[in-house]
This record gives structure tokens, C-alpha cells and sequence, in this order.
């Protein structure tokens, strides 16, 4: 799988930028998912996250939820504090360039792409996940819009399926466009019960000038459980079409 780079006249590694309607739609459940399908040709397949915020202790272990299930799930080995594969871990879930400010941390933007840069080198195939919804900022000069397009791989859109979702989906598209990006595609994510379900993916199909690559069912409990196992991963994985 080698796409067009959003870079024009460059073509990119195999991989996506995965971005959502918001924040909790399901991003890391779809990135796992297509982390699944690039080891299908892929022999190095890498996750990123260029920032997280919220820390668990698990098994005795400070750690992030996002990056243990997508360190369960993809073929290359992060360093064991996972600074290779996200550079800035912050404890408290909430905005990172507020969580940054209150304790005293710069999230430098070039700290940010060279540490992607140097993952995408050891790696066949990569996925980075974005943070929150598509312009989250990290600070006053860059946001996560930024990051996707300084580092040029194709977009996919996770679509978290509830009320409100055709407004977030359809701003989001509109800014991707703005910048001349390129949207591979976009997932319909059930993330829980939702009045007219069917009806709303097909006005986001007609609306969304991108493929539909899959519509993941809402999930058990076993499966949506976080951190994701590797088998939530490949489930949400076998509903898409790619
Ligand atoms: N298909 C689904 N069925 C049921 N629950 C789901 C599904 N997809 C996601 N969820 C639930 O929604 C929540 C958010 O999912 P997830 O962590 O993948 O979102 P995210 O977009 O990566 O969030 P963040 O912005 O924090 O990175 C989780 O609690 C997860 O269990
Ligand atoms: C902590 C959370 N899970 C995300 N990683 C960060 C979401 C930031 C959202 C900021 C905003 O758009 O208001
Ligand atoms: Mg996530």
C-alpha cells in the first residue's frame, strides 16, 4: 500500500494520519485496525503520537492507553519509555498545551517531527495518531493540522457516530481541504447507540468527497475495553475495506 504524499511530486511511506471528529470517536481503535492491514505488506510497521495526555499506572507502570495498545498491536519495538514512538507523555488527560503550560513543559515542534522522522525511518509502514479532533493546538504556533501536513501522509477520518457527528465530519473535511491534503478515506465509528444510524452514514457518504473504508459496529464490552487488546484491534480491523 503506497499512497501520493500530501507533499506533491513526493510519494510517501505506506501509512495514514488518523484524525477524528473529536476526541474519544475511536481513533486508536481504527489506528490499530490499520496498523493490522499494513503487516499484511508490510514487514516494520510503526505507531506515533506526536503527544499524549493522560497517564494510568497499569501493571505497576506509569503509562498511556493509547500507546499501550498500539505498541500491542504494531511490529516495531518502542524504547521502553515509548519516547521514540510519542515524545511528550503528560500525566493529566486534558488539553495538551494546557497541560504543558500548567506544568512548565514546551512541546517543541521539532522535537515532535524529528522523533517522527527517525520512527518512519526504521519502519516500513507507520500510523500516527492525532491528538483529539483535527486542530488541536500544541502551542500558540502549531497545531495537530500542522503536524499532518508538515509530515505529508494520506488522512483518514474516524467519523465517532453520534448526534453532531455530519457538522464535526463536515468542518473537518472543509479544513483538510483547505490545506491541500489528501483524505484517503474516512470510518464510520459506532461508538454507541445512535437514532437513524444508517441514515447518517449515507449522508456523510454522499457528503464526504472520500471513500467510505468501513463501518465498525459498536463494540462489547470485552472488546471496547481500554487499553485495547490486540484482538479489539483485528476485530475493528476485519470490518474494513482497505
Ligand atoms: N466501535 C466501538 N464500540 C464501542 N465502543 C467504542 C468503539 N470505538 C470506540 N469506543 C469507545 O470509545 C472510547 C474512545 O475510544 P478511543 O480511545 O479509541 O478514542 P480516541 O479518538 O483515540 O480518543 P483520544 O482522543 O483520547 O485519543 C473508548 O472508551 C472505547 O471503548
Ligand atoms: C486527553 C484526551 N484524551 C486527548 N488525548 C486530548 C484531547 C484534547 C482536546 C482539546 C480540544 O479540542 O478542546
Ligand atoms: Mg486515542
Amino acid at each position: 500500500m503506497v499512497f501520493k504524499s500530501n507533499n506533491p511530486g513526493e510519494l510517501s511511506k505506506a501509512g495514514f494520519f488518523v484524525t477524528g471528529t473529536d476526541t474519544e470517536v475511536g481513533k486508536t481503535l481504527i489506528s490499530g485496525a490499520l496498523i493490522t492491514h499494513l503487516k499484511k505488506q508490510h514487514a516494520m510497521v510503526a505507531a506515533f503520537k506526536p503527544v499524549v495526555a493522560g497517564m494510568d499506572l497499569i501493571a505497576g507502570k506509569m503509562c498511556n492507553e493509547d500507546i499501550l495498545a498500539l505498541s500491542r498491536v504494531m511490529t516495531y519495538k518502542a524504547r521502553e519509555d515509548n519516547l521514540d514512538i510519542c515524545p511528550y507523555q503528560l500525566a493529566t488527560p486534558a488539553a495538551p498545551h494546557l497541560v504543558a503550560k500548567a506544568s512548565g513543559i514546551h512541546l517543541d515542534y521539532s522535537v515532535m517531527l524529528n522523533a517522527f522522522n527517525a520512527i518512519r525511518d526504521k519502519s516500513d509502514a507507520i500510523v500516527v495518531e492525532g491528538v483529539g479532533g483535527f486542530k488541536v493546538p500544541f502551542h500558540d504556533d502549531k497545531t495537530s493540522a500542522d503536524f499532518a501536513q508538515d509530515i505529508g501522509l494520506p488522512i483518514v477520518l474516524v467519523v465517532g457516530m453520534r448526534l453532531g457527528c455530519i457538522n464535526h465530519a463536515l468542518l473537518t473535511v472543509e479544513a483538510i481541504q483547505a490545506r491541500g491534503l489528501r483524505l484517503a478515506g474516512w470510518v464510520a465509528n459506532t461508538v454507541g447507540p445512535m437514532t437513524l444510524l444508517q441514515e447518517n452514514i449515507a449522508t456523510l457518504e454522499h457528503l464526504i468527497p472520500a471513500p467510505l473504508m468501513g463501518v465498525i459496529p459498536e463494540l462489547s464490552k470485552e472488546f471496547a475495553q481500554v487499553p485495547y487488546n490486540i484482538s479489539a484491534m483485528e476485530k475493528a480491523a476485519s470490518y474494513l475495506k482497505i
